[in-house]
């Protein structure tokens, strides 16, 4: 996937993404880190083609984004939203099972064979089998996550966006869910795109860093290349220390704020 030159503004008055060039490499995970409203979810939301751009080109494999129809894009692409509401009084199975709409004809609301296996796999992996006939609402945090990540799977898409699929959990669900990430992605070679505020993370779970400000890329790279002292002072304005030892790898530890950030964004 290729996104060239893209430009997006929502009041026609000031561009949320200026000039956005980037190539989303195949079989990866790539994460976008930045200050609050610097423009990440909006670069996912126009990149999964949500929200079209008034300016530039998003490419994915040879074809323009605005040609796809929308059950074509969807068994190509599928999105994990930062907030989900979820429908009422639904149980698990039958929200993952959602994932199959693009796969369905009109008024063909059943399952078929296929659906099923489908639905299985992506309950399966997410480790969801036991909770399938539960109440989505009923779920812990870290659980609700799973399943919109299982419906998400049941698209069977070869690439998946993600925005803070994080935000909200405890250290533990954290590491669940990116563990899981990174299965999808090493195992079942799902080119992953997400979004993530804790630097640790990103350094640990992803091959490539895109970086953004103001609505801009300003650097992107391997996260060793990516992830220093300077890049989070002048990004975040906080000083930190980027470390190394065996055990943990490679790490950030913040200080505190280096000056008043009044432009964060
Ligand atoms: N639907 C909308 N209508 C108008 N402006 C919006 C809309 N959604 C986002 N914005 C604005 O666009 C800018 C970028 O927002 P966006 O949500 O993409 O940032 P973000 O980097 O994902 O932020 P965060 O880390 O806080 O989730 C912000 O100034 C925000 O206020």
């Amino acid at each position: 996937m290729e996104v060239k030159n893209v430009s997006f503004s929502y009041n026609q008055k000031e561009d949320q993404l200026k000039s956005i060039n980037l190539a989303v490499e195949p079989g990866k995970i790539t994460t976008i880190i930045g200050p609050n409203g610097c423009g990440k979810s909006t670069l996912l939301e126009v990149m999964s083609s949500h929200n079209a751009p008034q300016k530039g080109q998003i490419i994915l494999d040879g074809k323009l984004i605005q040609q796809y129809k929308s059950k074509e894009l969807a068994k190509k692409l599928s999105v994990v939203h930062q907030k989900n509401e979820i429908p009422f009084d639904i149980n698990v199975e039958n929200l993952v099972s959602y994932g199959r709409m693009p796969y369905k004809r009109f008024f063909h609301h059943h399952n078929s064979e296929e659906d099923e296996e489908v639905i299985d796999w992506a309950l399966s992996i997410t480790n969801l089998q036991s909770k399938r006939k539960e109440k989505v609402e009923q779920l812990s945090g870290g659980e609700r996550q799973r399943v919109w990540i299982a419906m998400a799977l049941a698209q069977k898409t070869p690439i998946l966006f993600l925005d803070e699929p994080t935000t909200y959990l405890d250290v533990y669900y954290q590491f669940e869910i990116l563990e899981l990430i990174k299965k999808l992605n090493r195992e079942y070679n799902i080119t992953i795109v997400m979004v993530l505020h804790d630097m640790n993370q990103a350094i640990r779970y992803s091959d490539w860093i895109i970086v953004m400000k103001n609505g801009e890329i300003v650097t992107e790279g391997s996260p060793k290349e990516v992830i220093t002292e300077g890049m989070i002072e002048s990004i975040y304005g906080v000083r930190a220390i980027v470390n190394h030892n065996d055990q943990s790898g490679f790490y950030v530890v913040p200080m505190g704020v280096a000056r008043r950030n009044d432009n964060a964004t």
